[in-house]
């Protein structure tokens, strides 16, 4: 890492620790004559948080629409009510645990099937589940009593009953230990995991991470406080009956969560709040609740990007533009050696098989019989016209489609037929024709995921907080900001990834790639829309792979670049492989240049293909 990037420092917006704040105020509210109506209030809030945090984590940082939360608030409920009134089970520690392994079991019976199907499965999985909460609670009968609700006796901590004040701190406590959990886990490399997933399964799989189990894991994660938020609802009403749990409050809590931000920990609050207090206050606004609700989606979803925390922010960020929002100025951690530099540090580059590919999109063969091969230490650029089957065929090495005949290896390893998140597994990484680039995430987390399945996942330790979960955050940290200097862009590392000019994203993408340490580099027009400076620097990056050992395939239309970069050139045309050498002996090729301009060279027309690509760099620097 250079000097420069070790001693750099960077500006964070001023955070109190509000959260704490608020936490200790409401703990200390009692002792301040605080009426049972604004600590009844108060618990509802935090159960109605609780269940709003399920859908945050869902749908606002893993993307997945699911509207079964209710069910499972109703299921935490139902397992207080039973424990308690039909065995005499009213212990927290035990309550409270088994409440969360049904509800995980329902998680994992509707999950599944719901996840695998894909599309908009889950969310019609859990919307009926929803819509036959009460027909499950006549056909458990035995368990819930049906329609004429259940009685759910006071909890109990070692033996002593938990009631009145007491009661309001044990809910203050779950619901702080719970947002403490969701805190940690979302604000780790986990979390960034669940916005990669949520911008592009596409682009989680090609970090490596299996689409269904992290989308499953979130499901069943977002299952845990609504299990939490139905004990605590049980236990504060002391009966339960099928008529709470409607789907107008699956709709409300879906409405809480837009509004406090999806995206976000502590939105849950707001929205929560925003619809207790309504509902309370106005009780004529019930009756209208729906119709609210469904207008506000609509409107939030067309002109509010993440809620009022959304809007907090991005008024935070004008204001600071404008000076009038206090920063403090963080020193970066230097306390930790950067890792080595890949030059330093060999790159494990393999060898690309690519044998007699074919692959058809119904009738159209978008790739014929096509061999190819890339080794380590080297450039190996695949170049041809639009819709030649450059793309395809990277998408193939990745897995991202099957091919219809031949083989693909990379070392000893056949990739054909393996899911694209094995592929990056196995040590492929690559970029994208457009680049995929999700919101949320600074620069350096974005680069920092590229390490993702580099170290075991560690999630207890996030949540935990354990010195595992620094230690890799700082090496994260250190080693995406190490690579963003080297490709010359370091002064962006803190900015929202998602805010930067097509140029530097694809150069982000390339320092993500590095960060993954790959046996393979495949870069996918990744000179494209790049100034000559940032072309420039690209090349430099390149080269460095290059010498390190890995092993590069450049598909690019900028052909003074190819030129430049590689050992071989591969030209497709219409699906096959036209012609294969080294650059000089591909711009000698009348086959090539025929394909490129139409015809072969002649007296008047052009002399060779770059003619017809994008100036950019001077063919005569050094490959
Ligand atoms: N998923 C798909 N379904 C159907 N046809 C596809 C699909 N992907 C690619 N094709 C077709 O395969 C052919 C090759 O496309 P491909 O994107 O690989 O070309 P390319 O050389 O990368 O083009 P470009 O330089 O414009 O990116 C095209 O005819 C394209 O329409």
């Amino acid at each position: 890492m250079s000097r420069a990037a070790l001693t750099a420092t960077r500006l964070r917006p001023l955070r109190p620790a509000l959260p704490i704040v608020v936490l200790l105020a409401a703990m200390a509210a009692p002792y301040f004559g605080m009426s049972l109506y604004a600590a009844r209030t108060v618990m509802l809030i935090c159960g109605l948080a609780l269940l709003v945090s399920s859908i945050n984590i869902v749908l606002g940082y893993a993307g997945e629409l699911a509207v079964g939360q209710v069910a499972l608030y109703a299921t935490g409920a139902y397992v207080a009510g039973y424990l308690g009134s039909a065995h005499g089970v009213t212990e927290i520690l035990i309550v409270i645990p088994i409440a969360i392994l049904v509800v995980i079991v329902i998680g994992l019976v509707t999950g599944i099937p719901g996840l695998r199907l894909g599309g908009w499965s889950l969310a019609m999985v859990t919307f009926f589940l929803v819509l036959l909460l009460p027909d499950f609670i006549n056909v458990f009968e035995h368990f819930t009593a049906g329609t004429l609700g259940i009685s759910v006796p006071a909890p109990t901590l070692f033996g002593s009953t938990i009631t009145g004040t007491n009661f309001y701190f044990l809910t203050l406590l779950v619901t702080a230990l719970w947002f403490a959990v969701f805190r940690n886990l979302v604000l780790s490399r986990h979390g960034a995991a669940f916005l990669v997933l949520k911008h592009s399964p596409v682009l989680a799989a090609s970090l490596g991470i299996s689409v269904f189990r992290l989308k499953l894991l979130a499901y069943l994660f977002g299952a845990i406080p609504a299990a939490l938020a139905g004990v605590l609802y049980g236990w504060l009403q002391n009966f339960i009956a099928p008529d709470t749990f409607t789907f107008q409050l699956a709709l409300s809590i879906l409405a809480a969560s837009v509004i406090g931000g999806s995206t976000s920990i502590y939105g849950a609050f707001i929205g929560a709040a925003l619809l207790q207090i309504t509902q309370q206050e106005f009780t004529s606004f019930n009756q209208w609740q729906l119709v609210l609700y469904g207008a506000f989606l609509i409107l939030a979803g067309v002109f509010l990007y993440n809620g009022v925390i959304g809007a907090g922010r991005q008024l935070a960020g004008v204001l600071r533009r404008r000076g009038w929002w206090p920063t403090v100025t963080l020193p970066v951690r230097t306390e930790v050696a950067p890792p080595p530099a890949a030059e330093e540090n060999e790159l494990p580059g393999e060898e690309l098989a690519v044998q007699g590919v074919s692959k058809s999109f119904g009738g159209n063969r978008a790739l014929d019989d096509v061999s190819v091969t890339a080794k380590p230490g080297e450039v190996t650029a695949v170049i041809g016209p639009n819709g030649s089957g450059k793309t395809t065929l990277l998408n193939l090495v990745c897995g991202f489609y099957r091919p219809t005949s031949g083989t693909i290896s990379l070392g000893s390893r056949t990739l054909a037929g393996l899911a694209s998140y094995q592929v990056a597994r196995a040590g492929v990484a690559r970029t994208f024709q457009t680049p995929l680039i999700p919101k949320d995430l600074t620069t350096r987390q974005f680069v920092a995921t590229g390490r993702y399945i580099g170290e075991s996942a560690g999630m207890a330790a996030s949540i935990l907080r354990l010195p595992g979960y620094f230690r890799r955050t700082r090496a994260d940290d250190a080693e995406a900001g190490r690579l963003l200097g080297l490709l010359g862009i370091g002064h962006v590392a803190e900015d929202p990834v998602s805010s930067l000019p097509l140029g530097t994203r694809r150069l982000v993408e390339v320092a993500r790639c590095l960060a993954a340490r790959p046996s393979l580099f495949l870069f996918d027009e990744v000179g494209s829309g790049l100034d000559e400076s940032d072309l420039d620097r690209l090349a430099d990056a390149i080269r460095m792979i290059k010498r390190a050992g890995g092993t590069v395939v450049l598909v690019e239309h900028n052909f003074p670049l190819v030129l430049k970069l590689s050992d071989t050139i591969h030209v497709l045309a219409q699906g096959r492989l036209l012609a294969s050498g080294t650059p000089d002996e591909i711009q000698a090729d009348p086959r090539v240049l025929e394909e490129y301009v139409g015809s072969t060279p002649s007296a008047e027309g052009p002399s060779s293909i770059d003619d017809f690509a994008e100036p950019a760099l001077s063919q005569t620097e050094e490959r």
